[in-house]
């Protein structure tokens, strides 16, 4: 087993950085000399288009064993088990104005490893279109065993909230657990285990722009999520023949194709597109020291921008352990509508919004224009609370938050662990407006 002690990283979003997990692996001075070291092929991996602006442009140069075309054609991936994977967009089920809310799914008795663990509950936008995001859970027991798994549909943000996961990819392994997250680019190979035996947690599949980091605005040079803290693999491979299944989603289908050696053959990479991972615990949070309620955007660790300034196809927001100190305000999420529609998770503890029903690993969500905030007990509390600091501690909730209305998978509508009656946590807000008495 490969534990946290034994793997390295680079450090640094969306350096360029370079690796070599044999000495002189690596070519220098070029990327794709006559002859690559030690008989490798040189193989580029794109993850913008060639001509993205610079500050924009993602891609990584992979010194392999073999290029990834040494394989079989593709046919229709073969499973026993009905898929619960969906994709933008669902033609037979629009978007519910009602909000919805799930308890956590239980990890299942039957083997079943991360990619047939996946289970989506809402989509938007259209994966062909590259244009929204899929929300999905997974509950997983068992290794990938014997195969790999690329998604040709998105870029996958797994936030995991139970069990550690081993990532091994192609541009080398990550031992991600509960309160850290993992990002795979658009068409990685990867195999995930799991060093627990048992795993769950979201994936927030983004088939739009790649994640980056927000503007900082006023705040300035520091703050929110630091460059610093996101951590890059070594490379890392495996010369290993054999009989092996490469499974990828390609415009919402699922493929199979064989191989008869592991597709994690990368023996040095450099570039800035890999996947990466991010401990949530290294954010710094910053929020009001007067009063009022600032919106939640402050709490955004990566965004995915669409084409409409400062409207995001994806917005990945925490709310983070952190001290409330507001004076004369509301100090809970306050009542509203939002253009945007936002899905929350919970990875530990208990979020201020909701001190009952939404548990870790729920999920909610609430889409364009329909209305949530604090439940009943949670606005009597509130309103009535001494107002000293306050430390929130052992919580950490999160948010995708996307420009498009999300519907709902027939699944997840159907799910015996959606809560039919979410809405009844806000009927006992009474009526308590009374004018002073006339003439008083
Ligand atoms: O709905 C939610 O709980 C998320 C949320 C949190 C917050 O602090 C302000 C606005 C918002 O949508
Ligand atoms: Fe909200």
């Amino acid at each position: 087993m490969s534990g946290p002690e034994t793997l390295h990283y680079q450090t640094g979003f969306g350096n360029e950085h370079e690796t070599e997990a044999a000495q002189g692996a690596l070519p220098q001075g070029r990327f794709n000399p006559q002859k690559a070291p030690y008989g490798l092929y040189a193989e580029q991996f794109s993850s913008t288009a060639f001509t993205a602006p610079r500050h924009l442009n993602r891609r990584t140069w992979t010194y392999r064993i073999r290029p990834s075309v040494v394989m079989g054609d593709y046919e229709p991936y073969r499973t026993e088990q009905p898929g619960l994977i969906c994709t933008g967009p669902l033609h037979d089920s629009p978007p519910p104005p009602n909000s919805l809310r799930w308890d956590p799914f239980p990890i299942p008795e039957e083997p079943q490893d991360f990619i047939d663990g996946w289970i989506t509950l809402a989509v938007n936008g259209d994966a062909r279109l590259q244009v929204g995001i899929g929300v999905h859970i997974y509950c997983a027991n068992s290794n990938m065993d014997q195969r790999f798994f690329y998604n040709a549909d998105g870029e996958l943000l797994i936030v995991p909230q139970q069990g550690a996961l081993l990532a091994l990819t192609e541009m080398g392994r990550l031992y991600v657990t509960p309160g850290e997250i993992l990002v795979i680019p658009r068409g990685v190979k990867f195999q995930i285990e799991l060093p627990e035996g048992t795993a769950r947690g979201y994936i927030c599949e983004n088939y739009g722009a790649p994640l980056e980091l927000p503007e900082r605005g006023p705040v300035g040079a520091n703050g929110f999520a630091n460059n610093r803290d996101f951590c890059y693999p070594t490379a890392w491979y495996e010369d290993k023949d054999g009989s092996f299944l490469l499974v990828t989603k390609f415009a919402g289908v699922l493929y199979q194709a064989t191989l008869e050696h592991s597709p994690l053959d990368v023996v040095a990479w450099v570039g800035n597109s890999a996947p990466y991972k991010y401990d949530l615990a290294r954010f710094n949070t910053i929020n009001t020291v007067s009063y009022d309620h600032p919106d939640p955007s402050i709490f955004t660790v990566l965004t995915s921008p669409s084409d409409r300034p400062g409207t995001a196809n994806l917005d990945f927001v925490i709310f983070p352990p952190r001290w409330m100190v507001a004076e004369d305000t509301f100090r809970p999420p306050w009542f509203h509508r939002n253009v945007m529609s936002e899905c929350m998770g919970l990875i530990q503890g208990v979020y201020d919004a909701k001190e009952a029903g939404f548990e870790p690993g729920g999920l909610s969500v609430h889409n364009c224009m329909s209305p949530h905030g604090p439940e009943a007990e949670v606005f009597e509390k509130a309103s009535a609370a001494v107002l000293a600091p306050e430390r929130y501690k052992n919580s950490l909730a999160f948010m995708f938050e996307s420009r498009y209305m999300l519907a709902t998978t027939p699944f997840g509508l159907g799910a015996l662990k959606r809560q039919k009656d979410y809405v009844t946590c806000w009927k006992g807000l009474k009526k308590h407006f009374s004018l002073p008495p006339q003439g008083a």
